[in-house]
């Protein structure tokens, strides 16, 4: 179902999960929606608890507290099963199946399989259907467990940095694959990833993680127009008050600032519009979550 009364992709409240080996929390109070249609990009440094997100949206993990749910279903139920894909960092696959067998398997278990997009995406990688799995490379193993999970033509594709150890005109073949993917059937898709610049033109939706919470879950346009990089004199610094300032650097005299803006703009600025990748930068390089503007403290007071 899709239109505006379909349940949307991921939808999280009051999630919380935590390794019994570790003991502390890696998702602790996340509340989010991610509508369907969007093409997520699943931003967060290192740690932040991405695949962990992934894993409970595919049903591998349970959630602690609180709930997740994809495509109004419970991960991990046979009708959950049976719409979402996860691709995850491990890419389990059998060593000894050939590249034919391993689609192969696909089509069993699968009763929507679709034999032609996962055979292009091996073709293009040019990996032979007789190789065996084991003997690939790292970056053609990706191919062949990103053909698997498309083959399956889910309405969600969860994609965890499926494309670490793909050279880059292969990233640009999958990404292009995804794209149509994604513009013919309607596939929603959330794609963890460290590589920002390729986030740009493709994604749609932002879902930011800091340490276990979700600091970002919005429209990709909406963050560009809300957010300014302002470059000016740094003395004159008081004059971001009221403003939600992200991250700022100073250098000599000169400071440059990310601005999530609040009204009118004070002060004696170069005003330009910030790419989605600098203002995931920003986010990323902040040591906090963005300050509230004081208006807003105000009023949660
Ligand atoms: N199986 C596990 N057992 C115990 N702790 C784990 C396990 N997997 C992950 N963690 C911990 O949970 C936290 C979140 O890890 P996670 O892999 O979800 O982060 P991430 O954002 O995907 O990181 P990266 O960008 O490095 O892939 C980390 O502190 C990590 O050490």
């Amino acid at each position: 179902m899709t239109g505006p009364d379909a349940p949307d992709a991921l939808r999280a409240t009051g999630l919380g999960f935590r390794y019994r080996a570790r003991g502390g929390w890696t998702l602790r109070d996340c509340e989010f929606t991610v509508p369907r249609g969007r093409i997520t990009a699943l931003v967060g440094r290192n740690g932040a608890g991405k695949s962990t997100l992934l894993h409970l949206a595919g049903g591998l993990l349970r959630p602690e507290t609180g709930e997740l749910q994809v495509l109004g279903t419970t991960p991990g139920t046979p009708q959950a099963r049976a719409r979402v894909a996860l691709l995850t960092q491990e890419k389990p696959l059998y060593p000894r199946f050939t590249v034919a067998d391993t689609l192969l398997l696909g089509r069993k278990l699968n009763s929507s399989w679709q034999q032609a997009p996962a055979e292009q995406i091996v073709r293009e990688g040019d990996i032979p259907l007789h190789a065996r799995v084991g003997e690939l490379s790292p970056g053609q193993r990706s191919r062949v467990a990103l053909a698997l999970a498309l083959g399956k033509r889910p309405e969600l594709l969860l994609l965890d940095e499926p494309m670490a150890d793909l050279d880059p005109l292969a990233r640009g073949e999958i990404m292009a694959t995804l794209m149509s993917e994604a513009a013919e059937h309607g596939t929603d898709i959330v794609l963890s990833s460290h590589v920002l610049p390729e986030m740009e033109q493709t994604c749609d939706w932002v879902l930011l993680m800091r340490d276990g919470r979700i600091e970002l879950s919005e429209d990709a346009d909406e963050l560009r127009e809300s957010h300014t990089v302002l470059t000016g004199h740094a003395d004159q610094d008081g004059a971001l008050a009221g403003q939600g300032v992200v991250h700022s650097r100073t250098s000599g005299r000169q400071m440059t600032a990310l601005v999530r803006r609040h009204g009118p703009l004070r002060g004696d600025w170069h005003v330009e519009r910030p790419r989605l990748e600098d203002i995931l930068i920003g986010y990323l390089q902040a040591d906090a979550p963005a300050r509230p503007a004081p208006a807003e403290r105000t009023e949660a007071a």
